[in-house]
């Protein structure tokens, strides 16, 4: 059986986690998504926020509210066994999203993902941590410090007294896509100079993402199967691992704010037949690094086979299988590339198609 994946959204206060979540909701596309919400101390407002969008893929069963504290202080009183309660249900849900509360240290929690109740059921997708751009910038963390000192004290089973600098870090060296939001209230210098400061920051092959009131594109943050529980190296608390995986910036050239998905492209690659998957894997890996792609995906036709194979590319990992026979359909190999707006779309072709 499949395991169902789970995406950690992590984040200080205010930082926009559940505008992020509600925007992931709406544009969901059929895919039917359990939330875990763990709302501690700010009485119930991101659940309403998220219930009541009168949509099929987000009813209010489907909303799971862990109000005893901060989820990684309660994971077996509380986490273990809602997710043991969710995974029981006749009617799985495709994909799971998790809301930390702000104080939420990321690493015990996805740590719990191995433990035997669940581990065979479910994995991390992907942490995604959620940057409040302008507040990080100007180096507080989060927009309402006072809001977030007030929740730390109302939060009675909170175990840590990790001051906020280190809580960042942890949520940064625990992500697999960082978020920086808010990007509306910084100018285009200011956000280049964050998202290179978290790019260095974070583990190598996180990407830093822009965005403001978390409109990112669902393929984008969904996905990303990480199987992050299976992965902890480098995401441990306070890991610092200061390294440059991509030399040039010009790529965070271009940014528009006013509409959706202006930050994205995606733009669709075909080729001739590959002659060796394993090798053509290898040459994804490479353009993905090289050209700083999100997501690439399609399928290819492989000298003599009858099968057609899906490829299914997220960072540096290239999963691939042949999934069924070519058939009526052309032996075509199509490749979709999503990135960050400014992709180098004819080096790229001529990249995967060498
Ligand atoms: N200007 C601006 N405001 C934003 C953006 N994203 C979210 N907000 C606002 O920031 C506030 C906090 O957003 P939330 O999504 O509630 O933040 P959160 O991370 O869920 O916060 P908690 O659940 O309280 O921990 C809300 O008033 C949002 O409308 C953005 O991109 N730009």
């Amino acid at each position: 059986m499949q395991k169902i994946p789970a995406t950690v959204v992590t984040g200080f206060l205010g930082a926009g986690k559940t505008t992020l979540i509600r925007h992931l909701l709406d544009n969901a596309n059929g895919k039917r998504i359990a939330l875990i919400i763990n709302e501690f101390g700010d009485l119930g407002v991101d659940g309403d926020i998220l219930k009541g969008c009168g949509d099929e893929t987000c009813s209010d069963d489907d909303i799971y509210e862990l109000s005893n504290g901060c989820i990684c202080c309660t994971v077996a009183e509380d986490f273990i066994p809602t997710m043991e309660a969710l995974l029981a249900r006749p009617d799985a849900p495709d994909h799971i999203v998790i809301e930390t509360s702000g104080l939420a240290l990321p690493q015990p929690l996805v740590r719990a993902f191995q433990w035997p109740q669940i581990a065979t059921k479910v994995t991390v997708d992907g942490v995604v941590t959620v940057v409040d751009g302008k507040a990080v910038a100007e180096g507080v963390f989060a927009a309402n410090l006072d809001a977030v000192e007030a929740q730390r004290k109302a939060d009675d089973n909170l175990d840590h007294e990790t001051p906020l600098s280190e809580l960042f870090e942890d949520q940064i060296a625990a992500a697999d896509m960082i978020v920086v939001n808010k990007t509306d209230l910084l100018d285009a210098t200011e956000a280049d100079a964050l998202a290179a400061r978290l790019e260095a920051e974070a583990r190598a092959g996180v990407h830093v993402v822009r965005s403001v009131m978390g409109k990112l594109p669902v393929e984008v943050v969904l996905g990303q199967g990480a199987e992050a529980e299976a992965n902890m190296e480098g995401r441990e608390e306070g890991h610092h691992n200061h390294h440059h995986h991509h030399d040039d910036d010009d790529d965070h050239d271009h940014h528009h704010h006013d509409h959706d998905h202006d930050d994205f492209e995606s733009f669709v690659v075909e080729r001739a037949e590959i002659a060796d998957p394993a090798a053509f894997s290898a040459q994804v890996a490479e353009v993905i690094r090289a050209h700083d792609i999100l997501r690439l995906k399609g399928f290819a036709a492989v000298a003599g086979k009858p099968m057609r194979l899906t490829l299914q590319a997220v960072g540096p990992r290239v999963d691939s299988y042949y999934d069924q026979p070519f058939g009526e359909n052309p032996r075509a190999t199509r490749l979709v590339v999503i990135g960050q707006t400014g992709l180098d779309r004819a080096a790229i072709a001529e990249a995967l198609s060498a």
